[in-house]
């Protein structure tokens, strides 16, 4: 939990010249773009294996969509990309998830890196609901042991409020609790949260699934306006959704007590409007699922 309330400047705008130049200063500094890549992977709860050998390139910079039915294994992938799968006691996996060639799970490498440069945003939004606007997006700092100073601080809540498109409405009430948002505003506090430790890459499971449609629009918008800082992986059950926003899907499955895999991949175009399986065909149109 973070220690420090916000300064009465949390409350000031920055004139737009004053916060030009302190980007030019490299105070805003961003990550540098990153593609993640899975080989192989396979993941089990106890005896149970819900992933087989799992293969998948995510560029950097590109939206990349996990579509297919309940229950194929796709949340679980996304959590194995971060190093959440390992939290549940009974889970297990193998394979390898590359950033930018480094194995997340080379032992050598901190849990805490793979967190940082990898972050997530759930279905249900869950910002720190007594906790102030300012603090919900600064608390993931402390977590990964990011050092910001005070002046900056309030810069880097201003930057990541922005990203997140959320600044204008909150500008005027950084100190209110973050529980007092609506529903879509809290879900893009938590975006803005995951940004502040400057990540490369940002996991978003079902993110509007919890979400009307006017605020799961102000999300897509969002996302597509991150993607130039940031790769993106998307679980969506959203067939809309994941051709409005993805450059290219995934099409998870799981026949009958088997462990799902990835039936086919590729542009999102090509997999909406001429997929090569006829399991991507029936799904994407509606057929089962
Ligand atoms: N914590 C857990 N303990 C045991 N089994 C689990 C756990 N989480 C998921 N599973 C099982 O793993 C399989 C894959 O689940 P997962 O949530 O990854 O699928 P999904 O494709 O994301 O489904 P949905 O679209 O419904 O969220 C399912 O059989 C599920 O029951």
């Amino acid at each position: 939990m973070p220690d420090a309330q916000p300064s009465d400047e949390t409350t000031q705008v920055l004139p737009v010249s004053r916060r030009a130049r302190r980007e030019q200063t490299g105070l805003l500094e961003r990550a540098p773009l990153a593609g993640l890549e899975a080989r192989n992977i396979s993941a089990w709860f106890g005896d149970h294996q819900v992933l087989d050998r799992v293969s998948l390139d995510m560029p950097a910079g590109v939206i990349t969509s996990l579509i297919g039915p309940s229950g194929c294994g796709k949340s679980t992938f996304l959590r194995i990309l971060n190093r959440m799968h390992e939290l549940v006691p009974s889970a297990s996996l193998a394979g390898e998830v590359l950033i930018e060639g480094t194995d997340i799970y080379d032992p050598a490498r901190k849990l805490v890196d793979a967190r940082k440069s990898i972050g997530m945003v759930f279905q249900k939004p869950n910002p720190f609901p007594a906790m102030s606007i300012y603090d919900n997006v600064v608390a993931g700092l402390k977590l990964t042991g990011t050092k910001v100073g005070r002046d900056e601080r309030d810069q880097l809540v201003e930057s990541c409020l922005i990203k997140a498109g959320l600044w204008n409405e909150v500008r005027d009430r950084l100190r209110s609790p973050g529980g007092g948002l609506s529903g879509g505003q809290q879900q893009r506090l938590c975006i803005a949260r995951s940004l502040a430790v400057t990540p490369q890459v940002l996991l978003m499971d079902e993110p509007c699934s919890a979400l009307d449609p006017t605020s799961t629009r102000v999300i897509e918008e969002t996302m597509l306006e991150l993607v130039n800082d940031v790769t993106i992986v998307i679980v969506t059950h959203n067939m809309q959704q994941a051709q409005r926003v993805s450059t290219q899907c995934a099409f998870f499955l799981a026949s009958q007590g088997q462990p799902g895999g990835i039936v086919e991949h590729g542009d999102t175009e090509a997999m909406f409007g001429d997929p090569i399986d006829s399991r991507t065909y029936d799904y994407v149109n509606g057929v089962f699922g």
